[in-house]
């Protein structure tokens, strides 16, 4: 690709929150995270269940697909992934790269009692105190868009604000780092953000250099029960889905379907 996309979100993610720290200035944000009463569902906790455990993602559009489902109701969408047995729901909440927002988590999260992932580039502790605002139960660290002393300095933050940490890595370096860190549970995406080459066996091939206390996600173009059944001979049994389950035409029915029901 010439223009590396991971980068161009990075930079207008700086901005964002430049922005974001006029109207609310950071101070303020952090004492409104600090004393906002937390429910926390837990969503290391449901993960750390046996058996198929789907985080369904609400997913409008993204850079590599383009349009997934532009118009689709959040609310709607959390409950058939309830109904299906998901196990906790992910959330874009990036708007000029996936059409995500603030409000497609919270009109989710209200619809259902899952646990609710915030799905956002973080690279500012400015975005920690907006989620734990919204009330997010867990928040996405990328490791390929942080330095590793930022890494565990924002492992820490979500903690302190009553929040699960989903780490992401794509390479075994990258895991390397995350496990340094202290990430207990790491997602491996089987898409490069870079390129978009996606490989679903990608997480399956990472699956051995787990420790055995990290709690391991397959993220990533995940569509059919096949591709589910290779990842648990893996000893994977977590799985972020997003496009797929989007486009079929009976989500909860689907999702059944990739649990093995
Ligand atoms: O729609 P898919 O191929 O099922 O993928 C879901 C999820 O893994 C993907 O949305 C994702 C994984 N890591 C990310 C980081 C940022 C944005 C999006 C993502």
């Amino acid at each position: 690709m010439s223009t590396d996309i991971l980068s161009r979100i990075v930079t207008r993610k700086q901005e964002e929150v430049a922005e974001a720290r006029k109207r609310v200035p950071e101070s303020e944000m952090r004492s409104r995270a600090e004393q906002k009463p937390r429910d926390p569902r837990g969503f290391l906790k449901r993960l750390s269940r046996p058996g198929v455990n789907i985080i369904a993602e609400i997913k409008r559009a993204s850079p590599s697909k383009g349009s997934i489902c532009p118009d689709l109701d959040p609310a709607a969408y959390a409950r058939q992934y309830e109904a299906g047995g998901a196990a906790c729901l992910s959330v874009l909440t990036d708007r000029d790269f996936f059409q995500g927002s603030f409000e497609d988590l919270q009109a989710a999260r209200n619809a259902v009692s899952l646990p609710v992932i915030r799905k956002d580039f973080m690279i500012s502790p400015y975005q920690f105190y907006e989620a734990a605002v919204q009330g997010a139960d867990a928040v996405l660290l990328i490791v390929r868009i942080l330095e590793p002393e930022q890494l565990r300095d924002y492992l820490q933050l979500a903690g302190a604000l009553g929040m699960d940490a989903l780490t992401e890595v794509h390479s075994e370096e990258e895991l390397e780092t995350a496990t340094k860190a202290g990430a207990k549970l790491v997602g491996v995406n089987n898409r490069n953000l870079r390129s978009f080459e996606t490989n679903v066996s990608h997480s399956a091939n990472m699956a051995s250099r787990f420790a055995p206390d990290q709690v391991a996600v397959a993220e990533s173009g995940i569509k059919t029960r096949e591709d589910v059944e290779n990842l648990l001979n893996a000893g994977i049994h977590n799985f972020l889905i997003g496009e797929s389950i989007v486009r079929a035409p009976d989500p909860a029915g689907f999702i059944r379907s990739l649990m093995g029901e």
